[in-house]
């Protein structure tokens, strides 16, 4: 059923179609948010810190199944003073991402705050929920192991998915944004396919993307979909 209707999207309405998904990025100062959204949207790596002052925001365009497709990522200041300006643009995220530090346990402790905070200005269950150890790069294999094992339990707590990424060495970066779009872009044409008179999809199949491992656990490899970012 679900084939058929987005078959047919695809040949009328699809064509027209450019969707825009809003991305929330959240956690403590220093943990490395803007250093992460440079990485996979420009390819860089600044080693000087600046501190991200309210919010700022990059728009990265994705081409899906033939079908333009763009996140609109929103960087958020983690220093208190910012915290006011910035949670003025927590609505309407339809990806919330809760970053801390692989290097600096306190900011794991920290991130169910930013997350009830994000939580708190969009619909209940209207947001996937990520949360990402940065700066995989500073910590040792022994080191990461034992913090991971806290991040899953805090990831199964919060309903996140987890994953671990270095923004310095861009380990799964790209993996881990085209995760986040393909959820956010499958989600968006779930609810636009439930629109469309007599074509309605059965939610909860899920059968646009296939997945190949968990959800908690953050596959490395996991869209059967074509997704090109441009
Ligand atoms: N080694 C290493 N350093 C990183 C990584 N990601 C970020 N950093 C460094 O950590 C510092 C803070 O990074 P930012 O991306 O500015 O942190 P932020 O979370 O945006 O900070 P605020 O804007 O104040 O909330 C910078 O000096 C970065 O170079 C990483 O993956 N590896
Ligand atoms: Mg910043």
């Amino acid at each position: 059923m679900l084939r058929s209707s987005l078959e047919w999207f695809l040949k009328t309405e699809g064509k027209l179609w450019l969707k825009i998904s809003k991305v929330v990025v959240v956690g403590d100062l220093y943990v490395g948010k803007t250093s992460l959204i440079n990485r996979f949207c420009k390819d860089n790596f600044d080693r000087d810190y600046k501190a991200t002052i309210g919010v700022d925001f990059e728009i990265e365009r994705f081409e899906i199944i033939g079908m333009p497709y763009n996140l609109q990522i929103w960087d958020t200041a983690g220093q208190e003073k910012f915290k006011c300006i910035a949670s003025a643009y927590y609505r309407g995220a339809q990806v919330i991402i809760t970053v801390f530090d692989l290097a600096d346990i306190q900011t794991l402790d920290h991130t169910k705050q930013w997350l009830e905070d994000a939580l708190r200005e969009n619909e209940p269950d209207s947001s996937f929920i990520f949360l990402v150890g940065t700066k995989k790069d500073l910590v040792s294999d022994a080191v990461c192991e034992r913090t991971e094992l806290d991040a899953i339990r805090f990831a199964k707590e919060m309903q996140a998915e987890y994953w671990s990424v270095s923004a310095k060495t861009g380990e799964n970066v790209k993996e881990f944004f085209f995760r986040v779009a393909a959820l956010a872009f499958e989600q968006s044409m779930i609810k636009e396919l439930e629109n469309i008179p007599g074509h309605r999809p059965q939610i909860g199949a899920g059968n646009l993307i296939k997945l190949e491992k968990n959800i908690i656990e953050g596959p490395k490899d996991n869209t059967q979909v074509s997704l090109n970012c441009c």
